[in-house]
């Protein structure tokens, strides 16, 4: 069984997962963590991050793996554990640059599925483009000012600046981004975190 749950940059997408995932007695898979190691490390090597045979060359001479578990996925580049930088300021800029080059989606996507069932998968393209066969399908929206506030009690920085960053990616990711015509969109604006996972244990059941 694979449940995907789609939604906008802060939409909630990995604590739901999270949470739903642990209701199951599943793992959750990140998907947005690899794109963010591939940035990370092009940043490291000090690369164009728009270069793919550059990027894929250096993915390739050091393979990122992914581990997907209930409460929260780590990832790591031989024995260095990379999640704890894969959420900084400086990764958020260049990763929707990076995610939009074809062939790093490729990378990520022969990743994902290779990964044995059961489990939730969460990003932007689960439910459309990688899992397309799932289970059930969900996808997240709030709106960015919302999504701010959010984000802005695990930063330290301001509502409108973090705002402005996420209405910018939204723009960049939109290609990606769109729900499935066979998902559940859920409204988590007016919903706390406990709402929205209970919305979707309840449709699971
Ligand atoms: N429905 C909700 N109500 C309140 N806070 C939420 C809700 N969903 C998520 N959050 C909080 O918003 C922040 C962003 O959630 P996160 O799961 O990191 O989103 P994403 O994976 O989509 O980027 C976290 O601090 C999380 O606890
Ligand atoms: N399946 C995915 C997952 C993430 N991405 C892109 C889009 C986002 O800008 C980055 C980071 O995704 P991530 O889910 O970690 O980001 P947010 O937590 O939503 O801010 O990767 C993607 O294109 N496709």
């Amino acid at each position: 069984m694979i449940v995907t749950i789609d939604g906008v940059a802060a939409s909630g997408k990995s604590s739901v997962s999270s949470g739903v995932a642990q209701a199951l007695g599943v793992p959750y898979v990140s998907s947005g963590l690899l794109y963010r190691a591939a940035t990370l490390l092009g940043l490291e090597a000090n690369l164009d991050l728009h270069d793919a045979p550059q990027l894929l060359t250096l993915l390739g001479t050091r393979p990122v793996h992914l581990e997907p578990l209930a409460g929260g996925n780590r990832v790591w580049q031989a024995g260095r554990e990379l999640t704890d930088e894969l959420h900084s300021t400086r990764v958020d800029r260049g990763v929707s640059v990076v995610a939009a080059l074809p062939e790093v989606r490729a990378w990520v996507d022969a990743q994902l599925r290779a990964l044995p069932e059961p489990f939730v998968a969460e990003g932007r393209d689960m439910g459309t483009n990688v899992f397309p066969h799932a289970s059930h399908k969900f996808y997240l929206t709030a709106s960015a000012r919302i999504r701010a506030e959010r984000r802005a009690r695990e930063r330290p920085e301001d509502v409108p600046a973090i705002e402005a960053a996420l209405q910018r990616r939204d723009e960049l990711d939109t290609v990606q981004s769109a729900p499935a015509p066979d998902a559940l969109v859920i409204d988590t604006g007016p919903l706390d975190l406990q709402g929205v996972i209970d919305t979707i244990l309840t449709r699971l059941r």
